[in-house]
C-alpha cells in the first residue's frame, strides 16, 4: 500500500490520491469491529452531522476556540466529544469539566497526543511542552521548573529584561525624533521583538550579541508556528502516518526547517562548551542546561529540544498578549489613563524608567493583565492534552487514548461565571470586587490562561514580569494613540499555534506633556 501511495503521489493527480486514500480509510473502518472504547465513546454528547472519514472536521472553523464555544452550548456545556477525523476529541467548556480533567483526574489527563510534526522539530517530541507524560517528562519538567524559570532565576534576568526594555524605549524615542511630526509604530512588531530578546537574552546572555541573530531566532520560529499551528492531517488520520509515506511528503518541510535548527544550536552549544564557567547568577538557560547534562542524564539532542521549547512556549505567547492589551487600552481610553496615573504615580522627578521594584504596588496593573489573560488567553485551548487511562468524569466513562482539548477561551467568557462578560472591565479585579480574589495560577477554573495542574505552564513568573515591566514603561514614557484618519483597531483574529490579532496594531507614541 505504502508502495502504491507512493507511486501514485509521484504519478497522480491529487484528485486520485485522495479517492484512493479516502477508499482505503473506508475499508479499514468497516473491517475493524467497534471496540470497548468506541462503545463508551458513543454515550458521550456529540454534535450529529458527522460525516464519513472526516468526523466533525467541518464543522470547525477557522476559529476553532470559538466554534468549539458554540458547538458546546448546544450539545455538550461541560464536556463534547468531536471525531476530528480519526481523533476522538474530547472538549471541556465549563470549570467544572475543567476542574475534573486538570485537578481531579490531572494524572490520567497529563500526557500529551503524538504529533509527527513535533516528532521532527523537537528531536522526537523531547521538549517539555509536547513530551508524553512519564520518567522523561518528568525529569526535563523538574528541570525547566527548578533550574531555568523558579522565582529566583526569573529574578537574575532582571538586568537583562530591563536592558531591553532601555532598547525598546530608545527605538521609540529615535522613531519620534526622526518623524519630526507624527511617528507611526507597528506595536505588534515592537513587541514581537522585545518578547523575542527577552527569550533570546535569558537563553543565549552571555554570548556577545550578533548582529541578526535574534532575528535569525525570530524566523525560525515563525516556521514552527506555521508547522506546528497548521492543520496536520497525520494528527487526525493516524493511519497516513503509518502507511510511511507521511514522512516523505508532509513532513518533508519540517525536515527541512529542523536541519536549520539543528546547525545552530550546536554552534551555540560549542560556543558555549569553550567558554569557561560562570557564576550562578551570570549562568544563562544554555550553562544551566549544559551543567546539568550528566545528573540529569541529557543528550545534545535533549539540551537543543528543550532550548527550542523556550523559544516555542516563552516568546509569541508572551507577544500576543501584550498586543492584545495594548489594542484593549486604545479602545478603553478611560482604562489607559488610570492606568497610566497608577503608573506615572510611582515616577519621582526624572526617574529613567519603571523598575521591577516599582511593579509590586501597581495594583491596577495586574488587574489590566488579569483581565487581558481572561478574555484573550493566547492558548486559547491550551496544549492537547490525552488520557491514559479511563476514567468517570460526570457520569461518563472516559477511554484511554483520548485528546482532550479545555477551551479556556470559551471559559473566560462564560456568562453564567463572570459579570459582562464580553467587556474589558479590569475593575473587576480590583480590591473589593467581586473577582478580586480570582488568581490565573491555576486555582480558579473559569481563568485557564495558563492551564492548571501538572502541565501548567512553567514560565508563568516569566511572563507576567516580562509583560508588566514593558507595559508599565510604555505607559510611562508616552502616550499613545491611533494614526490619523485610523478607523479604530481591527479586533479581528486568526487561529495558529496561538490565536492572534490579524491586523497589525499601529499607533502613535507622543512624549507627554507633563509627568509628576
Ligand atoms: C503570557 C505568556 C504565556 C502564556 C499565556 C502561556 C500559556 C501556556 C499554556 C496554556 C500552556 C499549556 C498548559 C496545558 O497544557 O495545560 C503552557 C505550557 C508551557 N509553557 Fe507557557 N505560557 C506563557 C509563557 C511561557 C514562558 C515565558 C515560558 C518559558 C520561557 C513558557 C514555558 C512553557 C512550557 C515549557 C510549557 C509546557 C509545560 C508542560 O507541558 O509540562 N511559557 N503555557
Amino acid at each position: 500500500m505504502a508502495q502504491l501511495l507512493a507511486h501514485l503521489h509521484e504519478h497522480a493527480s491529487p484528485q486520485a490520491l485522495a479517492l484512493v486514500l479516502v477508499l482505503f480509510l473506508i475499508t479499514l473502518r468497516l473491517l475493524t469491529p467497534a471496540s470497548r472504547t468506541e462503545e463508551l465513546l458513543r454515550k458521550l454528547p456529540s454534535p450529529p452531522r458527522k460525516l464519513p472519514i472526516i468526523g466533525h472536521l467541518h464543522l470547525i472553523g477557522s476559529l476553532p476556540h470559538i466554534s468549539l464555544r458554540d458547538l458546546a452550548v448546544r450539545h455538550g456545556p461541560d464536556l463534547l466529544l468531536l471525531r476530528l477525523g480519526a481523533a476522538p476529541t474530547l472538549v471541556a467548556s465549563s470549570p467544572r469539566a475543567a476542574r475534573a480533567i486538570l485537578r481531579t483526574h490531572d494524572h490520567v489527563f497529563a500526557s500529551r497526543p503524538h504529533s509527527a510534526v513535533s516528532d521532527v522539530l523537537f528531536y522526537g517530541s523531547a521538549n517539555v511542552a509536547f513530551a508524553p507524560s512519564g520518567e522523561y517528562w518528568r525529569r526535563t519538567r523538574k528541570i525547566v521548573a527548578t533550574h531555568l524559570l523558579s522565582s529566583g532565576k526569573v529574578r537574575s534576568f532582571r538586568p537583562a529584561r530591563e536592558h531591553e526594555v532601555r532598547l525598546v524605549l530608545a527605538r521609540l524615542k529615535n522613531s519620534i525624533a526622526d518623524a519630526g511630526t507624527v511617528a507611526m509604530v507597528d506595536v505588534t512588531e515592537l513587541l514581537s521583538r522585545f518578547s523575542h530578546d527577552v527569550i533570546c537574552h535569558a537563553v543565549l546572555g552571555r554570548l556577545p550579541r550578533e548582529e541578526g541573530r535574534n532575528k535569525l531566532f525570530r524566523e525560525l520560529f515563525k516556521t514552527n508556528s506555521k508547522l506546528l499551528g497548521g492543520f496536520n492531517l497525520e494528527d487526525y488520520f493516524p493511519d497516513l502516518e503509518r502507511l510511511g509515506i507521511v514522512r516523505r511528503v508532509v513532513l518533508a518541510k519540517a525536515l527541512r526547517h529542523s536541519k536549520r535548527w539543528d546547525v545552530l544550536l550546536d554552534e551555540l552549544i560549542d560556543k558555549h562548551s569553550a567558554e569557561k564557567a560562570v557564576t550562578e547568577e551570570e549562568a544563562d538557560f544554555m550553562d544551566v542546561l549544559l551543567s546539568v547534562q550528566h545528573e540529569y542524564k541529557l543528550t545534545r539532542d535533549n539540551i537543543k529540544a528543550i532550548l527550542m521549547d523556550m523559544f516555542a512556549a516563552g516568546t509569541d505567547t508572551t507577544f500576543i498578549s501584550l498586543d492584545y492589551a495594548m489594542a484593549k487600552l486604545i479602545r478603553n481610553p478611560q482604562v489607559m489613563a488610570k492606568l497610566q496615573a497608577e503608573v506615572r504615580s510611582c515616577a519621582t522627578e526624572g526617574k529613567e524608567m519603571v523598575t521591577e521594584d516599582d511593579l509590586s504596588s501597581m495594583s491596577y496593573l495586574t488587574a489590566v493583565m488579569k483581565e487581558t489573560f481572561r478574555l484573550h488567553p493566547s492558548g486559547s485551548l491550551l496544549l492537547p492534552h490525552f488520557s491514559v487511562a479511563e476514567c468517570d468524569i460526570e457520569g461518563y466513562t472516559i477511554p484511554s487514548g483520548i485528546r482532550v482539548l479545555v477551551n479556556a477561551w470559551a471559559l473566560g467568557r462564560d456568562n453564567a461565571c463572570w459579570e459582562r462578560a464580553e467587556e474589558f472591565m479590569p475593575e473587576r479585579f480590583v480590591e473589593g470586587a467581586i473577582d478580586a480574589a480570582s488568581d490565573y495560577q491555576g486555582n480558579d477554573f473559569r481563568l485557564l490562561p495558563f492551564g492548571s495542574g501538572r502541565r501548567m505552564c512553567p514560565g508563568i513568573n516569566f511572563a507576567t514580569i516580562t509583560f508588566k515591566i514593558i507595559l508599565a514603561n510604555l505607559l510611562y514614557h508616552f502616550d499613545w494613540e491611533l494614526p490619523p484618519g485610523s478607523k479604530g483597531v481591527d479586533m479581528a483574529e486568526v487561529f495558529g499555534m496561538d490565536v492572534h490579532r490579524k491586523e497589525k496594531l499601529l499607533l502613535v507614541p507622543r512624549n507627554p506633556v507633563q509627568m509628576n
